[in-house]
Formats: C-alpha cells, sequence, structure tokens
C-alpha cells in the first residue's frame, strides 16, 4: 500500500503544489480533525502550512491526497470549474445519511434539473409569499416558547424555528414531534467514520434517517393522490416545494428515492446553517452596543410604519440593510459551513502546479475571509465594511459557482425577520458571554447560547 501511495503521489513528472503527504491512509487527518473538533481549523491547521507553503499546499485526509486552496483567484477557479475540472465530494457517511440521490450528488444536467425545480421555489415571486408565512413562523414561535419566560437557549429556539420554517414554508409538510430529534440522531452520523456496528455514531444515524424516509414516504404517497385526483400535476406554478418535486415523480421525471433525498439534504442544509448564522449575529450585537443601537433604530423605523398585527412585506425586508451587514460580517468571521471538498476529474494545472486527476481540493471560506489582502484588519467585527462593493469570490460563506447555496434568499430572510421580531419585542442579554463554540459536526454555542429576555412595553404591537 505504501509504494502504491508514493507512486500514485510522487510518480509521474509533474510540480505537485508543497507541503506532507504524512503516513499512507492516515496522512495529516488526525490533525486536522483536531484543529476542526476544537474550532480552529484556520488557526491550527490552514494557517499554519499556508505560512511555510503558500496559499497551496497538499497534505492527505480520511485517505485521500488532498490540496488545500486559498484566496479568491483560487476559490474562483474551483468553484467555477465545477462539473468541467471538479466534482463536489462528500465523505460517504455524509452521502450514505443524506441520500445518494439529491442534489449534493448529481451532476451536469441532472444538477441542473434538480436545481431548477429547487429553485423554481426560491423566485422572487415566492420569497413575497414567503415573507408573510415567515413572519407567521416566528411570531407563533416566539408566543409558543419565548412568552412568559426569563430565559431561552436562543441555538435551541432558532434551531426549531429554522427547522419549521424549511418544513412549513417551503416544503409545505407539517412538522411532527420528534422530528427534529430524529433529524439530530442523523447528522450526528454525517460525518464520522462509516462503520455500521450496534451503538455506532453512524448506525444510530442510519436507524434513524429509516425512520425520517419511512414519515416522508407517508407524506410523498399522500401527497401524490391528492395531486392526482385534484388532477394538480402540471398545476405546480406558485405551489410549493413538495407538490413541485411530487408533480416531477408523477411526471417521471424524478424517483420517489430523489424526491425524499432532496428533502432529506433540504432541511439539513438548511436549519443548522440558518440557525448558527442567527446565533452569533445575536452574540457579535451583544458584544456591540454601538453596532446594535444603529439596528433597533432600523428596525424600530421598519416597525413604526405597520399597523397593529401587519405583517412585514418583502419591501420592508429590504429595509434592513444594516442588519444584514451585521449578519454578513458574522457569516465573514465565523462562516457555518468553513468549506467543502471537490475531487478533480482530470489533471489539473494551476499556478504553476499539478493536481492529479482523483485528488480532493479543499476551499475553506477561512482562506479569504481572515486574509488582509481582502479584509483590513481581518478579525475585528466590522459590518461597515460590506457597504463597500465585495469582489467576487472573496466573501464566500454561501460558496460559489453552479454549487453556489440555493437557500441564499430564504436563510436572508429567515435571519432578518427573526431579528425583527424579537429586537423590537425583548431586552435581552447573554447569559455565557465567553460561552465557547464547539463543532458536532458543524460549529455550535456549546450551550445553546442561553440568553436573559424580558419583554419591551409594547404600545402599537406588530
Ligand atoms: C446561513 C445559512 C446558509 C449557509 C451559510 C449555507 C451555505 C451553503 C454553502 C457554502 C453551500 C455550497 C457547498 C459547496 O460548495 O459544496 C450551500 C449549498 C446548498 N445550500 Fe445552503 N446555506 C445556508 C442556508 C440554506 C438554506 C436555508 C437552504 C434551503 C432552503 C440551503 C440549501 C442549499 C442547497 C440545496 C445547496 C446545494 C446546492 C447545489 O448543490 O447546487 N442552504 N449552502
Amino acid at each position: 500500500i505504501f509504494f502504491k501511495h508514493r507512486k500514485r503521489c510522487y510518480g509521474a513528472k509533474r510540480k505537485l503544489p508543497p507541503g506532507q503527504l504524512g503516513l499512507p491512509l492516515i496522512g495529516e487527518t488526525m490533525e486536522f480533525y483536531k484543529a476542526q473538533r476544537s474550532n480552529r481549523l484556520f488557526e491550527e491547521f490552514v494557517e499554519p502550512r499556508v505560512a511555510k507553503y503558500g496559499k497551496i499546499f497538499k497534505t492527505s485526509l480520511m485517505g485521500s491526497p488532498t490540496v488545500v486552496v486559498n484566496g479568491a483567484e483560487a476559490n474562483r477557479f474551483i468553484l467555477s470549474n465545477e462539473f468541467k475540472l471538479v466534482v463536489s465530494s462528500w465523505p460517504s457517511s455524509s452521502i450514505q445519511l443524506m441520500g445518494k440521490n439529491s442534489i449534493m450528488e448529481k451532476q451536469g444536467e441532472q444538477h441542473r434539473f434538480h436545481r431548477g425545480l429547487i429553485t423554481s421555489s426560491l423566485s422572487s415571486t415566492a420569497l413575497e409569499t414567503f415573507v408573510p408565512k415567515i413572519c407567521m413562523a416566528v411570531q407563533l414561535h416566539l408566543q409558543k416558547y419565548w412568552r412568559g419566560k426569563d430565559s431561552v437557549r436562543l441555538y435551541r429556539s432558532t434551531k426549531l424555528l429554522t427547522f419549521t420554517i424549511v418544513f412549513e414554508c417551503l416544503l409545505g409538510i407539517n412538522v411532527e414531534p420528534q422530528m427534529l430529534d430524529t433529524f439530530e440522531r442523523v447528522l450526528e452520523g454525517a460525518f464520522a467514520p462509516p462503520l455500521n456496528f450496534p451503538g455506532s455514531k453512524f448506525s444510530r444515524a442510519k436507524k434513524a434517517r429509516a425512520e425520517i424516509v419511512k414519515i416522508l414516504e407517508k407524506v410523498v404517497g399522500e401527497k401524490r393522490k391528492e395531486m392526482e385526483n385534484c388532477s394538480m400535476v402540471g398545476e405546480e406554478n406558485g405551489c410549493m416545494l413538495l407538490s413541485r418535486l411530487v408533480g416531477a415523480m408523477i411526471r417521471g421525471e424524478l424517483s420517489e428515492e430523489e424526491v425524499i433525498d432532496n428533502v432529506v439534504l433540504l432541511v439539513f442544509a438548511a436549519h443548522d446553517t440558518t440557525s448558527f448564522a442567527i446565533a452569533m449575529t445575536f452574540k457579535m450585537l451583544a458584544q456591540h452596543p454601538d453596532c446594535y443601537s444603529k439596528i433597533l433604530q432600523e428596525h424600530d423605523e421598519v416597525k413604526k410604519t405597520k399597523k397593529a398585527g401587519e405583517m412585514l412585506t418583502l419591501g420592508d425586508v429590504k429595509k434592513m440593510e444594516r442588519t444584514w451587514q451585521a449578519a454578513r460580517e458574522c457569516m465573514r468571521l465565523f462562516p457555518p459551513i468553513f468549506g467543502s471538498f471537490r475531487k478533480t476529474v482530470a489533471d489539473i494545472e494551476y499556478e504553476g502546479f499539478t493536481i492529479p486527476k482523483g485528488w480532493k481540493v479543499l476551499w475553506t471560506a477561512y482562506g479569504t475571509h481572515y486574509n488582509e489582502e481582502y479584509f483590513k484588519d481581518p478579525l475585528r467585527y466590522d459590518p461597515s465594511r460590506f457597504q463597500e462593493f465585495v469582489p467576487p469570490y472573496v466573501y464566500v460563506p454561501f460558496g460559489g459557482g453552479p454549487r453556489t447555496c440555493a437557500g441564499y434568499q430564504l436563510a436572508k430572510l429567515n435571519i432578518l425577520i427573526f431579528l425583527h421580531y424579537v429586537v423590537t419585542a425583548y431586552h435581552w442579554s447573554l447569559l455565557h458571554p465567553n460561552e465557547p463554540i464547539i463543532m458536532d459536526p458543524l460549529p455550535l454555542p456549546s450551550m445553546g447560547m442561553p440568553i436573559n429576555i424580558s419583554p419591551k412595553l409594547i404600545t402599537t404591537p406588530n
């Protein structure tokens, strides 16, 4: 194995990027995991290697020789060449648990088709209709889980809320009790070694996935019957995403497995990421009172224009520019997804180096977000930097190229609307201002971010 590995890595006459491949199979996986688990991937893994080898370096992770690239040009080169030079490459456990039939595993034409279905439910007309639905979901959530309480766990609370929003507002599926817990059990195994023995994280996650599939088979079956009985097939415009997916299934354009796997993938893609972004925005606002008071002013102005009980509109949300800058700055400093892996489908020549066919490539948001070249004083929280134009592929919490986040606009609405209702209705403060952020497997506040809350005296509730 050792000689085969050496031959694969050094055999041909080509200039590989500098760096260490480490031991066969293990490579530098331990160092990578250790840094990732303590949420110090940049400081402990990427940065020291960039200092030693430069912006492009090789390593070996989880049994695959890997090239880590940093910088806007590298992001553009890798992300925009999806399907031509690289394809997205997720760990085997993630694929088995999220489902091998979702958009995540589709290439070329098939990817375009799946993406078209998903984004048609997120068009600008669809967004108009989402706003009141999200407002309603947020208000119900606050009434049910915040009213009468002195403290809440903000991150836990937003997880449940974003989970409900993606199911009920985007897909049009009612959330049943326990569903969030079952989804959480699946996520726990998504980056664990794919070892399927009793008691392993992966086997627990597989069981949880089987439960979810069972629930979704029933939901899809019922939707199919309803659509066939009402001759709704082909008439899905204006409908929620589940109807579009099931419509495509009835026409034979998608299989039932593809419908279910896309639902599972969307729920995962949407809720942990958005809730982490919301939680970190609150944390930063607590630490930057000047910034918070400007944001409060923005929301009070929006609120003043509304009658009691009147919902926000897309136009109102568009006025929340400062709040969006504050949230973007949080996602620069604390990207909910630090980056992702690609796999080369051909030998690639880049910056005088060869990245051989079959190697992995890892792009990270840190590679630009924490770089002085793109963001002055990069570790300082300064939302005003987003008043200036940011060139493409510099700010990449939502990725880039053909696989740019399909739910970016929904995430934006979710973050801004939730902030609006909380800051206009509650005084709040962090209970543990120095609460550590851990990775499990995505970043999260270790205690669920408890906050003290007290209702504001409301004269004109909206
Ligand atoms: C703050 C919240 C979010 C962040 C930071 C985020 C981040 C990302 C990133 C970085 C990618 C690209 C991954 C890659 O290149 O391999 C991505 C893809 C994706 N995201 Fe999001 N996301 C968020 C919210 C959402 C929401 C709310 C949805 C669903 C409605 C969603 C659906 C998707 C989908 C379907 C893809 C795959 C796109 C494709 O393969 O073409 N995301 N997201």
